[in-house]
Formats: C-alpha cells, structure tokens, sequence
C-alpha cells in the first residue's frame, strides 16, 4: 500500500539568520511546500532566495525558526537518524582514500550491514551507475561526470524514499549534464523516490520536475508553483514545445514578466 502521508510536510516555516552584531537574515519567510511519495519537486530562484537553507533545514543540518517540517510524519532529526533519505549536493563529497565501491557502501558500512550485504547492494548499485568496471578506482581517477554518479549512488545505497540533492550538477559540463539527468529520471522511476532538487537551470528544473517551485528573495518564499505533465521526460521533450511552453513558464515568473534575467537564473 502507498503511504498516505507526504514525504515532506513544510508547514509556515520561517528561517531567521542572527549576525554576531545583532542584524538579522530572514532567509525564509511562510514558506508552506507539501511533497507527495515519489514526486520529483525543483526549487528554483535568485540567488539568495533561500533554497540552499530549506533544503538545509529539511536535512536536519540547520533550525528552523517558526513552522514546522515532517518528513514521512517524523521530525527531520528523527528522519536524519532512521536514515529517511539520501543527500547529494553540488561537491560530490567522496573520500578520496576510499575506492568507488568503498564510498557508495559507506552509509552501509556505518549502520552496520555486513560484508555480504554491502558487496550485493554495491554491486547492483555500480551497475545501475555504469560504473561497475571502476569498483576499484579512486575518486581522482575519475571523471566530474562519473563521480557525481557515485554520490548518487551513494545517496541510494539503503533505498531511500527521499532524495535531497542541492545542485548536483553545477559543475558538470552540459553533456554530461544532460546524460546525468536522464539517469537521475530513470533511477526514480525505478525506485520509486521522492525528490527535491535544486538548481539554476529553467530547462533543467523543467524537464525533472513534477512542479517547479519559484522563489523570490528577501525574504525568501514561494513566489508560484508551475506543475509539469509530462507523459515521458526523454530526449524527444528537449525539443517538444510543451517543454518549451514549461520553461516560458517558469522564465516569466522569475523574471516578472521582463526579458532581461534575474540574476543567479540560467536560461540554458
Ligand atoms: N549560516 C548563515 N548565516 C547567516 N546568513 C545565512 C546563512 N546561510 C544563509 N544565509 C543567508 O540566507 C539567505 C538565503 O541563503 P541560501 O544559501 O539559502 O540561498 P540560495 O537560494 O540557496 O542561494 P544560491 O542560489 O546563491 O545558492 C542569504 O541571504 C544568505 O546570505
């Protein structure tokens, strides 16, 4: 049966930074964001407009000042410790004196699967990657491409229902980039997962995404919400023109409407 519950409950959050001086960053004001079991969810916005910090706070790495968030009914520092979700952000993050495999069995090997269940989950994992002839490299052997790819590997090891992924692909060249997105689509679709993502790429949001969720800053909040109805996210989208029509959508409300672009928003 599928939970009814949302994988994630945002509830009227504010996030209020306090300087050592006294002054004050509303990084976050009212922001109220429901997420559905396996629903593919984008944040996209100005820089500054509080993205990083709600992905952040959902991730139990930072406290919220008002509201409230749940993650699969739980708070998210119970969520954090049952281990709810998986995180991958911009810098892939893997230790360096690991091998590949090493570094995807790491969440494992901290909760205490033993070596068999490690070796099976890893190699299923490697194959889903295409990486299965890199078990045994080292992070510097790789390519940016290839070692976003064994983060998210990472973030997957122990299945979770929920991905949290902030600019995964910043830094990949848009090939790759490209190639990275339809793997991260045919991954969710194969396992079911929830995620938000966020990113400056229109196009990008537009052709993962189940709704794109538009923020403006100071304070950060939910300027509008633009849901996507796509029957297939392939390469044929990339040049439909309900695709096109998407990332009209998403551009026009970023920029109020204007043609010149906000800043911190790429078009491409
Ligand atoms: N630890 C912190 N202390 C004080 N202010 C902070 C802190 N973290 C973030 N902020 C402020 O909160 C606001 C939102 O920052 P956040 O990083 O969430 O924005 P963002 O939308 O992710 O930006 P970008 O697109 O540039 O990554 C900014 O004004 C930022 O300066």
């Amino acid at each position: 049966m599928t939970d009814p519950r949302p994988a994630v409950r945002i509830a009227s959050v504010d996030k209020i930074f306090r300087g050592r001086k006294g002054a004050e960053v509303h990084a976050l004001s009212d922001v109220s964001l429901d997420v559905a079991p396996g629903e593919f969810v984008s944040l996209i916005g100005p820089s500054g407009c509080g993205k990083s910090t709600l992905m952040r706070l959902v991730a139990d790495l930072d406290q919220l000042t008002a509201g409230e968030i749940e993650v699969f009914g739980k708070t998210p520092e119970q969520a954090r410790k049952d281990q709810d979700y998986g995180i991958a952000f911009q810098q892939a993050g893997l230790l360096p004196w690991r091998t590949v495999r090493a570094n995807i069995e790491l969440p494992l090997e901290i909760h205490g699967v033993d070596a068999r269940g490690r070796a099976a989950r890893s190699d299923e994992l490697l194959e889903l990657i295409g990486l299965a002839d890199f078990a045994d490299h080292h992070p510097d052997q790789l390519s940016g491409g290839m070692k976003q790819r064994v983060a998210i590997a990472r973030a997957l090891a122990e299945r979770p229902r929920l991905l949290l992924m902030d600019e995964p692909f910043g830094a990949l060249d848009e090939i790759t980039r490209e190639h990275m997105q339809n793997e991260l689509v045919a991954l969710c679709k194969e396992t079911g997962a929830a995620v938000i993502f966020v990113t400056h790429s229109i196009p990008e949001a537009v052709f993962l995404s189940d709704r794109v969720v538009v923020m403006s800053p100071r304070p950060g909040r939910i300027k509008d919400i633009v849901t996507l109805d796509f029957s297939a996210r392939d390469e044929e989208l990339r040049e439909d023109s309900t695709f096109y029509d998407g990332v009209t959508a998403v551009r026009m409300l970023l920029h109020d409407g204007a043609a010149d672009g906000a800043r911190g928003v790429e078009n491409r």
